[in-house]
């Protein structure tokens, strides 16, 4: 039982050997999201390809009045298996060494879509002052 706010890491009992180049991401599902609030705290966890041991689920109930109820069995998320990357980085002295670009530094709703995102962040509400 997941009471409303409450996290909880559960083992799926599955344990693999992903090869090198790749990754696992545990996502939530979203029926059990919409229906339930039911998300992954870390959402997407990462399953290294060099991870042996057994995939375990951080779980959370976000609903804020309904607990949900977990059987052994229950689909709780899903495995996403991509491709990886590996990053060399660079150092530079400066940022405009990074190059322009038409995104530049903004972030953060910069672009808009939302009345809530016309306030800047850090300047709005949701913060102390
Ligand atoms: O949802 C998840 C996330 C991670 N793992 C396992 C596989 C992964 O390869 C390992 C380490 O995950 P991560 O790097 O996210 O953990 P960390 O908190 O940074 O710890 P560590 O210092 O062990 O890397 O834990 C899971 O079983 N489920």
């Amino acid at each position: 039982m997941l009471e409303p706010g409450e996290r909880v890491v559960v083992g799926t009992g599955v344990a693999i050997a992903l090869p090198h180049g790749y990754a696992g991401f545990v996502h939530p599902r979203s029926g059990l999201a919409a229906r339930a609030g039911l998300s992954v705290v870390n959402t997407p966890g990462t399953i290294d390809a060099g991870y042996r041991g057994e995939i375990k689920v951080c779980l959370i109930n976000h609903d804020p009045h309904e607990p949900l109820v977990l059987s052994r069995g229950d689909r709780i998320a899903q495995l996403v298996v991509q491709r990886v990357e590996q990053a060399r980085f660079v150092e530079v002295g400066t940022l405009e060494a990074l190059g322009s670009s038409e995104r530049g530094d903004g972030g953060y709703g910069s672009t808009g879509g939302h009345a809530r995102l016309s306030t800047a962040v850090g300047h709005g509400e949701g913060t102390e002052s």
